[in-house]
């Protein structure tokens, strides 16, 4: 039988504000590089001419440096993007420090307007493959091709030929004195459409370069009459695509990826910065293989991000990371056990307290038996998972942090013994109540 958890107050609660915050954090670093674009174009303009030049050559050097580490980190997205733009880039660079008056430049101008957001229209929708596959090839030379032969027709002057051949709306502008034409506008359109739906469902930093990539070149072709725009925008748009690139591998090797909180390997560098004074606390789930057993794994993993959230939210300077499977670590800075065990019950009782509401694949039939069946769920049976604690504070006695931590795995497999959901400390051990021992015990 196939389990859902459907719980009421469910751990998905604000998901719509951190969903808006995780978008935001993705595009900060663009957002604060393109405000400071826009602060340069005055003074940048001001430049000798020899010192606009070496700026003109800034672009090149950082899509080199973003396009070898999106390729090390294999992000093959942001490659292609920053292929595509600086591909634009050149043929500004080489076809348009002219006036746009001249028929070659203005044929350029047109259809460079129109093939850079279509490349990015199609780059948006890539999901990660290796670069060297038949697929990563092809993808490559679709990214490309339209460059080479729009720069070939470029220096042999016949896209001058051409001009009477444009359709109208190549020339009409979308917007009253700015560099953009209706048709151009309109593949923006699709391309902004795009790669918004493709930045909110994934969210990834893949996606995010890809935007960024898209806003910045539009921006690129509104502003064009501004002098140095293409130089600054371009700039700006490859550092933050090359922060995007830095921030992912980070995120892959920190952060754990089913319940989205510190991985070991963070868990690894913290214990390297830890003071003599600290306490670490050994977390475990009770009985999970069971929960496994009688739900499956998928509603497990639901199980394993719930009890990671929890965790996250932990107060008291604490912090929380993913160990392995179904064991966490909490660590407290600065602070000994009997400091830390109130902060380490509270959550302690507010994941035993926390009911899940699990239901079968039976689906009602009709709107309004489930509408029942949803109304039903607050009486109906409900389960509870509780976590089992071993706390351990660092003393001279012990040289490191992993002696340490194996004091606290055993105090854990202590709790485990006296009957689970409860914390035991190492050396800290209050008047033993003959019931289990709650928060109040230890405040
Ligand atoms: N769903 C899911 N299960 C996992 C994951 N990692 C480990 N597990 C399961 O966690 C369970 C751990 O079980 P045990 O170590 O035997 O312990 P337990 O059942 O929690 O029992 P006690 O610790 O003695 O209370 C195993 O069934 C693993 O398959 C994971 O990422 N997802």
């Amino acid at each position: 039988m196939l389990f859902t958890i459907i719980s009421a107050n469910t751990f998905e609660s604000h998901k719509e504000i951190r969903l808006a915050i995780r978008l935001l954090n993705l595009l900060a670093p663009a957002t604060i590089l393109f405000i400071a674009v826009v602060l340069l174009i005055d003074p940048v303009s001001q430049l000798s001419a020899a010192n606009k030049t070496s700026l003109g050559q800034l672009p090149y050097a950082l899509a080199l440096v973003v396009a070898l580490l999106a390729y090390g980190f294999n992000r093959n997205q942001i490659l292609f993007a920053t292929l595509n733009l600086i591909s634009a880039y050149l043929m500004i660079q080489l076809g348009l420090q002219v006036s746009l008056d001249q028929p070659n430049a203005y044929v350029l101008f047109s259809i460079l307007s129109i093939l850079l957001p279509i490349n990015i229209t199609f780059i948006a929708t890539y999901s990660e493959r290796g670069l060297f596959t038949p697929l990563g090839l092809t993808r490559l030379a679709g990214v490309l091709i339209g460059y080479l032969l729009l720069g070939l027709l470029w220096s042999n002057g016949a896209l001058a030929t051409q001009l009477p051949n444009l359709p109208t709306n190549m020339f009409e502008m979308f917007f009253a004195e700015r560099f953009l034409s209706n048709m151009s506008a309109v593949f923006y359109g699709v391309a902004l459409l795009t790669t918004l739906i493709y930045f909110v469902t994934q969210r990834g930093h893949g996606s995010a370069g890809v935007l960024i990539s898209l806003v910045a070149s539009l921006f690129m072709f509104i502003w064009f009459d501004l002098p140095n725009v293409s130089t600054l925008l371009v700039t700006a748009a490859l550092i933050a695509m090359g922060i995007a690139v830095l921030q992912s591998s980070h995120k892959m090797a920190y952060l754990d990826e089913l319940t989205e909180i510190p991985a070991r390997r963070a868990l690894q560098d913290k214990l390297a910065t830890l003071g003599k004074r600290y306490t670490l606390a050994m977390v475990d789930i009770d009985h999970f293989k069971k929960f496994n057993d009688t739900y499956g794994h998928d509603i497990g993993d639901q199980v394993l991000r719930m009890v990671a959230a929890k965790l996250a939210s932990v107060s008291g300077g604490g912090k929380a990371y993913r160990y392995g499977g179904e064991e966490f670590t909490l660590v407290f800075p600065g602070k000994d056990e009997a400091q830390a065990l109130p902060f380490i019950e509270q959550l302690r009782e507010l994941i035993a307290n926390y009911p899940l509401y699990i239901r079968g694949d039976q689906r009602p039939e009709d709107e309004k038996r489930g509408a029942q069946m949803r109304k039903q769920k607050e009486t109906s049976d409900h389960t509870n998972v509780t976590i089992s604690i071993g706390v351990c504070e660092k003393t001279d006695e012990y040289l490191d942090a992993s002696e340490v931590m194996k004091q606290a795995d055993k105090s854990l497999y202590e709790a485990k013994n006296n009957g689970r959901n409860q914390s035991v400390a190492a050396h800290y051990k209050p008047e033993t109540p003959k019931r289990r021992r709650t928060r109040k015990d230890y405040v």
